[in-house]
């Protein structure tokens, strides 16, 4: 079912009427887990005679409604139906007369202790023990659980909040913060964005500048590593700007989150949210940072009209992340980098996805699935793999990026589809008529509606590839005594080059002699039992997994509960319900430990986890 015309996970009217502006004023209540306050929404109508606006909801108490003008406030009536598991209720407000134009409606309200864009940790569960914390994840379809909205990214608007929190903790939006008071903080975003970048974290909190517009902040406990991990940041952006444009949102500072973050990271403006995963020791995995800052523009300036469109966000981003690592780091390593993601998308599209093909498409169909059920790696991998292979086709970067730049500056503040981004590239290229012949190479349909892998993977540089290939097959062809007297073992590799050997030894699935014995001494070899790496150790324990080691079991489960990050726990208990023996052993710490997740994890485990789901 489509809840709207132009958005199938959304009930607003939004091809009626758009929110412009919001002004939140929120008191944060730890006692109760609630939010409560109101939200004041800046309408402006795209057609005349507006009767009702249709806004998106989850769970809200909504206390009062009113309609403010020059004469004073008049009550509204309002009511709330249509509720879909997963997506949330039509909130449906009725205007007392049609209307058009711009007008502004309040709305006092309160959040359910269980929103699911809302995690709440008690102080026991933080680093420092003593103050309890709160923080968001709204992306695709959560902002309605904390805020009445037009809860599609084909809506932008701009925001100011006022936000009270208890004293002695720090509270931090996806905006700059204007001014801060003995718990009160001011917060204002100056750009348009989509209902999905609003974040609020409360906390006990440090800052330490890391760059001319950025900060790091974390736990007291955390701040020396994290500053040290993300000390690249001003690096990536600087690179960022050069193949974007300019960089329009004041800030760029970075959170690092508590363990039960369920992303490695999540581009809210002015704030991105890290995960405590990427604090590797070794700066290995602060590419992610890179991937962050590129939403910048991919996604935040200029954003997917609806999820469907997805790739437009995350393979832009992934692209732009690419050209990142490219400038600062080399071709071979931009290189490795896409060939990394190409062979964690072989292994997503083989088992996450092994029951869902139509969720391999690049533009998928969200009539019936919520956007959490159909995320993947798909839209981020193949939707690069699709620009590389539009770049090279059409001269390369030197031709590429002037479109490119051109494309972010054309639609920047602005929701697109696919079909803008066609339009776009085919009226700049046939400037001139040599390109012609290129263009029309494009198979569009097979790339946008065709299943499984890119069909065209472009031409990479396999230099860093080739050794992590060579130690996969040494390790997974050979013998204990052959593998120890061969001279590739001392051929050394980067951490990400042992990241990619794991994955492409996991890949194998036949493994001659997978024992404990050529686990322990992998282990030795590459030193996994001292990484701090969560790449590297994700996929040492998933080979613990293949090889049936129940004496692992242990090791396996603190892994599982050190975090939830999505991307590394639902292969892993998916992993888990294929071993008959591991399974109940699986479920019971998925029992255990639920509370403490949040819900989008919570949901997608237990659904990884199902009693009746084919194992493949
Ligand atoms: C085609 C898919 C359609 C819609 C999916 C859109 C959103 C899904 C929702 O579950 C939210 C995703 C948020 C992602 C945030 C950050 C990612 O880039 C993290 C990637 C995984 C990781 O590194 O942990
Ligand atoms: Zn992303």
């Amino acid at each position: 079912m489509r809840l709207s015309p132009i958005d199938p996970s959304s009930y607003s009217n939004a091809h009626e009427l758009i929110i412009r502006h919001v002004d939140l004023d929120w008191t944060v209540n730890f006692e109760k887990s609630t939010i409560s306050g109101s939200a004041t929404l800046y309408f402006k109508t795209l057609k005349d005679d507006v009767e009702e606006i249709f806004l998106d909801a989850s769970e809200l108490s909504i206390a009062s409604m009113a309609i403010k003008g020059s004469a004073g406030e008049i009550p509204l009536n309002w009511d709330v139906g249509g509720h879909v598991d997963n997506i949330g209720s039509k909130l449906t407000v009725y205007l007392p007369t049609k209307t058009s134009g711009e007008f502004v409606v309040v709305i006092e309200y309160e959040t359910d202790p269980k929103a699911s864009a809302l995690q709440w940790l008690t102080a026991a569960q933080t680093c420092g023990k003593q103050h309890p914390y709160l923080f968001s994840q709204c992306q695709a379809i959560h902002a309605r659980s904390i805020v009445p909205c037009q809860d599609t990214p084909a809506v932008k608007f701009t925001y100011n909040a006022t936000l009270r929190h208890p004293v002695g903790v720090t509270g931090l939006m996806s905006a700059v913060r204007k001014r801060s008071e003995a718990g009160v903080s001011y917060f204002e975003q100056k750009t348009p964005i989509p209902s999905y970048l609003l974040a609020i974290v409360v906390g006990a909190l440090v800052e330490r500048k890391i760059g001319p517009i950025s900060s790091v902040w974390a736990e007291q406990e955390q701040i020396d590593e994290s500053a040290e991990e993300f000390s690249q940041t001003a690096d990536f952006l600087a690179k960022a700007e050069e193949i974007c444009g300019p960089y329009v949102w004041g800030r760029y500072d970075l959170l690092v989150m508590p363990p039960s973050f369920p992303f490695g990271g999540m581009e809210n403006p002015c704030l991105t949210f890290v995960t405590p995963t990427l604090l590797a020791g070794d700066k290995s995995l602060a590419t992610v940072v890179a991937h962050e800052i590129a939403h910048s523009w991919t996604g935040n300036l200029v954003t997917n009209r609806n999820f469907e469109h997805f790739w437009l966000n995350e393979g832009f981003t992934v692209f732009v992340e690419g050209k990142i690592v490219g400038r600062l780091s080399g071709n071979a390593s931009r290189d490795f980098h896409a060939l990394h993601g190409l062979s964690e998308l072989t292994d997503c599209i083989k088992t996450q996805l092994a029951s869902t093909p139509e969720l391999t498409k690049l533009v998928v169909d969200l009539s019936e699935c919520s956007p959490d059920d159909a995320f993947s790696t798909v839209p981020y991998i193949k939707g690069s793999t699709f620009l590389r292979y539009l770049e090279d086709l059409l001269g390369g970067p030197e031709k590429f990026e002037p479109f490119f730049r051109a494309y972010l500056n054309k639609f920047k503040f602005q929701s697109v589809l696919t079909n803008d981004f066609k339009k776009e590239l085919y009226d700049w290229f046939r400037q001139d008529p040599k390109n012609e012949v290129f263009l029309e190479r494009i198979d569009w349909d097979l790339w946008l509606f065709g299943e499984g892998l890119p069909p065209v993977i472009p031409t990479y540089d396999r230099s860093l590839l080739d050794s992590c290939q060579k130690h996969a097959s040494l390790w997974a062809d050979n013998d204990l005594d052959t593998i120890k007297s061969s001279p590739t073992l001392s051929e050394s590799l980067t951490s990400i080059q042992i990241i990619e050997f794991l994955a492409q030894l996991l890949e194998k699935k036949q493994i001659k002699d997978l024992t404990p014995e050529k686990i322990a001494l992998l282990d030795q070899t590459y030193h996994i039992h001292a990484t701090k790496n969560a790449e590297i150790r994700f996929r040492f324990v998933r080979l613990y997994i293949q090889a049936r080691m129940m004496d692992k079991m242990d090791e396996i489960l603190a892994f599982l509960n050190s975090n939830f990050r999505m991307k590394f726990v639902r292969p892993i208990y998916k992993e888990l319900a294929c071993w008959p023996e591991a399974k109940p052993i699986a479920v019971e710490n998925y029992n255990k430990v639920k509370d403490e997740m949040m819900s989008v994890c919570a949901y997608t485990v237990s659904k990884d986890l199902g009693i009746d789901a084919a194992c493949k």
